[in-house]
């Protein structure tokens, strides 16, 4: 095939999503795959293939081996620009932009705001510009599509001279789905988004723009999610800090990777797996799930003046029609019964649209 290939790049803590497009307006989807088990057995997949990698040197090596997977294949043609999603954009970048080693740097400084995503989107970005100069790269923040959030409802009740406010997250999910919205012609004007996959967030959205949303200065805030807590009392933090012991490092494991789905039901922050099972942590896990998602849907239904129409999308409100239907039914308990839609994401086709934006 000819033609031009746009690369995006999703990288998490153990996994690197990626997608090919072939470039155009918009980008036309070729090939999307994964590598995922980073850190204890790599697995390699795309289309029909499906690997062992059994590297050991992490993130880095194993970027530079999918580059070169993609390149040998070719599937939509030579490779011209890498999109990354990158968590945190902080106050400076609202809007994509080339990545360079600078740009690099000031990203890595944001890092202990989002200590379970940021270092690892930045990694492959380093891998590429080490190997690949030649390619033009740009990153797409999930914070930018929050930019819109009035003072008023991004203001944290701190003291203000401490600098911390809130940015959300998910936003190149919100984003996908607000174009979605329009394609779709629901022109509703206060809709309220909930991402439901391993971070889970909700966004308010006035008129196509993001007015709230659940995350705050971190992607820990909120709803309750795969081993993530969400929001929790603040004094029970302090407690652990003064009376347990715990120092910042250990408090972040316990809150980033130890909680959420994972720490209540003391079995698995996956979803699929809390559903197998029959022990009563693992109810108790799913129901308050269900019930964390629904106040905060609730709270972002506060924040628009109300709620015309309800969207679900991310691997579990996308594909969890039980859990989608507990939310709803706690919703239209409290009075709040909603248009209900289940939209797909999809956060790389976005990166794909904004690199060519950037392309010109
Ligand atoms: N068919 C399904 N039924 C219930 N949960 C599902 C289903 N498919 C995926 N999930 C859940 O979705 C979550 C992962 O969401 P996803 O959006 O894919 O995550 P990520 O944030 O890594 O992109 C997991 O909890 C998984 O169990
Ligand atoms: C920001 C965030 O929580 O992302 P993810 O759901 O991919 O972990
Ligand atoms: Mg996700």
């Amino acid at each position: 095939m000819t033609g031009r290939a746009i690369l995006t790049l999703n990288a998490g803590s153990s996994s690197v999503k990626f997608a090919v497009f072939l470039a155009g307006n918009p980008p036309r989807h070729a090939l999307q795959g994964a590598i995922e088990g980073i850190g204890a057995q790599p697995r390699f997949r795309a289309g029909d293939t499906q690997e062992d990698w059994s590297d050991t040197e992490g993130f880095h090596a194993l970027t530079g081996r999918l580059l070169r997977w993609i390149e040998a294949n070719e599937t939509a043609g030579p490779l011209v620009a890498v999109g990354h999603r990158i968590v945190h954009g902080g106050d400076d970048f609202t809007a994509p932009v080339p990545l360079d080693d600078v740009v690099l740097e000031r990203l890595a400084a944001l890092a202990p705001l989002a200590p379970l995503h940021q270092a690892h989107n930045l990694e492959p970005a380093r891998m590429v510009a080490r190997h690949r100069p030649d390619l033009p790269q740009f990153g797409c923040f999930d914070t930018a599509f929050h930019r819109t959030i009035p003072p008023l409802h991004r203001t944290l009740p701190l003291p203000a001279k401490l600098g911390l406010r809130r940015y959300g997250f998910h936003g190149l999910s919100y984003e996908f789905i607000a174009h979605r919205l329009a394609e779709l012609g629901i022109t509703r004007h206060r809709v309220v988004i909930a991402h439901l996959g391993n971070g889970a967030s909700a966004c308010a959205l006035r008129d196509g723009v993001s007015i709230d949303t659940t995350m705050g200065a971190t992607a820990l805030d909120g709803m309750i999610m795969g081993t993530r807590s969400g929001s929790v009392d603040p004094g029970a933090l302090l407690y652990l800090m003064t009376e347990r012991g715990f120092d910042a490092e250990a408090l972040t494991n316990q809150l980033y990777d130890e909680s959420g789905l994972k720490g209540v039901s003391g079995l698995s922050g996956d979803m699929r797996e809390l559903h197998k099972s029959d022990k009563a942590e693992a109810r108790l896990a799913i129901a308050l799930f269900v019930l964390r998602a629904a106040q905060e849907i609730a709270r972002m239904a506060v924040s628009l003046g109300g709620m015309e129409c309800l969207v679900f999308t991310g691997g579990i409100g996308e594909n969890d029609a039980a859990i989608r239907d507990a939310i709803a039914e706690r919703l239209a308990g409290a009075g709040m019964a909603t248009e209900i839609r289940v939209i797909p994401t999809d956060e790389a086709a976005m990166i794909a649209r904004h690199v060519m934006e950037q392309l010109g």
